[in-house]
């Protein structure tokens, strides 16, 4: 059997490796049509590559060149697959109908009509990215009235439900792995070959099986449950910081129903990434266009407490730092969207970042795993300031955290970096301007210890 990925990013790259080394006598061909992106991925330094996840490297360089393969040839690779999994980016739109909301479904439909004209045998296609519920119809239709005759193509829905980070702890411990089909023989048929094929290295019971728009609905619908908690928790922790209660107590107390769970339930600075935003307008739009405004409006909720919650975290550094940080040097700590992922996709530092150069202050700007390109790249919006030089002297981005708090007036925490946790804050604290300041957005650093030293602290959720 002969697998083929369209799409070599986040998903595809993780999500196709785990498959090549769990399946050995299975060829998997990962494409992309950008060539730098698959350069990357043959790379010999697992620095290189271009995906940070731990676990991931090991992975790729045991099967690279075995069964895994990674090519630009997407066409040689869509001609020999038996499975095709589309696994291409599906960014919320731009411009026209549904600007700001629906999802650009174009990256899908090129790759669907690719594989339309290319194939010259029947194949399963695997709809991988996060789609609007009914985006298989959509495909069905381009391949079918696409392709050549006595070429049958059968669609799957297969969401992926990893989270960066862990991507492959979650991918070779799933909680679960969900396929919808059509409850068509052929489509019952495609979907127990899928099946089988993660029934390898996952229990059965935890390979799902159901309808196309229940599978692809389920995936939107995740994504906004997960999101809503923490904004729910975020909700929670502006009434904290207002009374006294503490958030991390509040969510513990919470946490410790068993019907409410313990898990995302963290407070922090908001959350990031690119998909929780993109998913949730997605499912707003979907609401709209359906003529169902109460529930559109409910989701578009958890979004707007997000922005709230990030913009708060900003103007709670200018009103304790004496309302004005003009000139002021600030070293912020983490700029990916979590810990263990270079990705800074919607990162809530980046907001944050944004904000603070609006109030005139300088930054500094530490992350393990992102580049000075990526932090210029993502603060180089229209707005803020367009132009590389210009911004070259305000913000600074440094590889050694003691280089950044040097002679700063305030610290703030973006990412909850395992390494953060255990910093000789008396050394940061000996080399900075006084009051000196730290600003916690991820409930991470030992607050008494920090005080003790004689640093003024500033948590979410939490009144100190
Ligand atoms: N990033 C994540 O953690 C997760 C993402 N998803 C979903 O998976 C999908 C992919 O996401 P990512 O991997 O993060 O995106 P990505 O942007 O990292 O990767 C997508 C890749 O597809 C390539 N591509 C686009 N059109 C193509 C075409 N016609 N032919 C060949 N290659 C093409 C792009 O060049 C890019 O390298 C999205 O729908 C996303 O919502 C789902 C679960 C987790
Ligand atoms: O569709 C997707 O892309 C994926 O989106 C999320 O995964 P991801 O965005 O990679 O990472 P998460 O661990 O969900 O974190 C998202 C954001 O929420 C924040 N977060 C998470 C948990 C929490 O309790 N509090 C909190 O602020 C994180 O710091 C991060 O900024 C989901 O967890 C995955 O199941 C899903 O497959």
């Amino acid at each position: 059997m002969k697998v083929c990925c369209i799409g070599a990013g986040y998903v595809g790259g993780p999500t196709c490796t785990v498959i090549a080394h769990k399946c050995p006598d299975i060829q998997v061909t990962i494409v992309d049509v950008n060539p730098e992106r698959i350069a990357a991925w043959n790379s010999d330094v697992a620095s290189e590559l271009p995906i940070y996840e731990p676990g991931l490297s090991d992975l790729v360089f045991e099967c690279r060149g075995r069964n895994l393969f990674f090519s630009t040839d997407v066409d040689k690779a869509i001609l020999e697959a038996d499975i095709i999994y589309v696994s291409v980016n599906t960014p919320t739109k731009h411009s026209g109908v549904g600007k700001g909301f629906a999802a650009d479904l174009c990256y899908v439909e090129s790759a669907t009509r690719r594989i339309a004209e290319v194939a010259t045998s029947s194949k399963i296609v695997v709809e991988k990215s996060t789609v609007p519920c009914r985006t298989a119809e959509s495909m069905r239709a381009i391949l079918e009235t696409n392709s050549r005759e006595n070429v049958r193509f059968d669609i799957l829905s297969n969401p992926e439900f990893l989270a960066e980070g862990t991507a492959v702890r979650d991918l070779l411990d799933p909680d679960r792995v969900l396929i919808g089909s059509l409850s068509t023989p052929e489509g019952l048929k495609a979907q127990r070959v899928l099946a089988d094929l993660y029934a390898r290295w996952v229990p059965r019971d935890r390979v799902i099986t159901m309808g196309l728009w229940s599978s692809e609905l389920s995936k939107l619908a995740a994504n906004a449950l997960l999101a809503q908690r923490i904004s729910s928790v975020n909700a929670l922790s502006a009434i904290c910081e207002a009374t006294g209660a503490d958030v991390d107590e509040v969510a513990y107390a919470c946490g410790l129903d068993s019907r409410i769970g313990p898990k995302f339930l963290k407070a922090s600075v908001g959350f990031g990434g690119s998909c929780f935003q993109k998913d949730i307008l997605n499912l707003v739009y979907l609401a709209e266009t359906l003529h169902l405004p109460q529930v559109a409006e409910y989701w578009r909720q958890v979004v707007s407490m997000n922005e709230y919650q990030k913009q708060r975290f900003a103007e709670r550094i200018v009103r304790c730092m004496f309302n004005t940080i003009t000139g002021k040097r600030i070293a912020l700590l983490g700029w990916a969207f979590k810990k263990d992922t270079g990705d800074t996709r919607e990162s809530a530092a980046i907001t944050v970042a944004k904000s603070l150069l609006q109030e005139g202050a300088k930054l500094h700007v530490y992350d393990p795993k992102v580049s000075r390109t990526r932090v210029m790249l993502d603060l180089a919006e229209p707005g803020v300031q367009s132009n590389e030089a210009k911004l070259g002297e305000t913000v600074a981005v440094c590889t050694d955290i003691y280089e950044a708090a040097a002679n700063a007036d305030a610290v703030v925490v973006c990412t909850e970096w395992d390494e953060f946790r255990t910093l000789d804050w008396q050394r940061i604290y000996n080399n900075m301007h006084k009051p000196a300041f730290v600003f916690d957005g991820r409930l991470l650093l030992d607050v008494a210890q920090l005080r003790e030293i004689g640093f003024r602290v500033e948590v979410i959720g939490k009144t100190l």
